[in-house]
């Protein structure tokens, strides 16, 4: 009897931000970001007893009665909760905005609570200041791995203006399940440049290959999940990708994660300098605003997570002539 191989696992490249990065290691990262865009982060400066503290704060609010959590969305003027029901039924978030997360996380908390509770907006916005930090960092490392000089070259002028929001993610257990797997988030691609996510234990984060196939991204300690987002996938004529993903969830357990969004400001249109297309290379997006992709995005994926299929193709791509 033939025996079919097990998968080989995908060892995804992991950045260690507590030294300088070696040419060697570009390499595999511009391989990763070509290939899945997906990789790894370690050293990354956040300190696992902040991941705990939010985490604990968030499972509190999540926690909260549903007519409390209503009262930050979707209908009502703040909008900054996603309730269960609109990107699956299992999967809540709530939004804190940059670059003030202290005024962002005051603003839900005083709709949710009677007293100020000063300890979840000064920890929210320690983290989100800290994310804004490590985003430039990867970003720098990212231009790095696409040639030589390029983080001097754009990182300035391109991305200087990048603004970042937290995304807090609460998955409810499945119950009663008939499928063995149960998508907490569907298949989907972000909008982000990048996107840097903390996955709690549980795991369930998935990526899927250019072939179509789902690949597990199995949390590991002391390191972060980044992924190329949309923005990126434009700004670089493709050359990183913004692969699709989703998340599973297992029957009876809770799932959190914090994602955070790394993106170029609303205004700021988006086109590949030409050395980055490189000579000889079309172009294959044509220039857009940032706002009206994510607004393009937002009009054609409410209440439909699960069956995303608008990308930046979609929106940007150029029909190249036929020879
Ligand atoms: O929950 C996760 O691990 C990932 C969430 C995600 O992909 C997203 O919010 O875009
Ligand atoms: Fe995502």
């Amino acid at each position: 009897m033939i025996m079919n191989e097990p998968p080989t696992p995908i060892q995804l490249p992991v950045l260690d931000l507590s030294q300088p990065v070696h040419p060697s290691f570009l390499t595999s990262l511009s391989q990763a970001c070509e290939e899945w865009g997906f990789f790894h982060v370690m050293n990354h400066g956040i300190p696992q007893d902040l991941f705990s503290k939010v985490c604990l704060l968030s499972k509190h609010i999540f926690s909260l009665p549903a007519d409390s959590k209503l009262k930050l969305g979707p209908s009502s003027s703040i909008k900054t909760y996603t309730p269960r029901f609109i990107a699956s039924p299992f999967f809540e978030s709530l939004r804190i905005a940059g670059p003030d997360f202290l005024a962002s996380a005051k603003s839900s908390v005083a709709e949710l609570f009677d007293q100020q509770n000063s300890e979840f907006s000064e920890t929210l916005q320690e983290y989100g200041s800290k994310m804004v930090e490590l985003s430039k960092r990867i970003v720098e490392a990212v231009l790095m791995s696409l040639g030589d000089g390029y983080e001097r070259k754009f990182n300035e002028s391109e991305f200087n203006n990048c603004q970042g929001y937290l995304r807090l993610v609460n998955y409810s257990p499945p119950e009663c399940v008939e499928d063995e797997e149960v998508e907490g988030l569907g298949m989907h691609t972000d909008m982000s440049c990048i996107t840097i996510v903390y996955q709690d234990e549980i795991g369930g984060l998935q990526m899927r290959s250019k072939g179509g196939e789902w690949i597990d991204i199995t949390p590991c300690e002391g390191t972060l999940v980044v992924n190329i987002g949309d923005l990126m996938q434009g700004w670089s004529n493709g050359r990183l990708r913004s692969s699709e993903h989703r998340v599973v969830l297992k029957r009876f357990v809770n799932r959190l994660s914090l994602a955070f969004f790394w993106c170029f400001e609303d205004e700021k249109v988006v086109l590949a300098p030409d050395e980055i297309v490189g000579e000889g290379n079309s172009r294959i997006y044509k220039p857009f605003v940032c706002l009206e992709y994510l607004k393009f995005r937002e009009s054609n994926e409410e209440g439909k997570y699960e069956k995303v299929g608008y990308t930046v193709k979609d929106f940007a791509a150029l029909k190249l002539e036929m020879k």
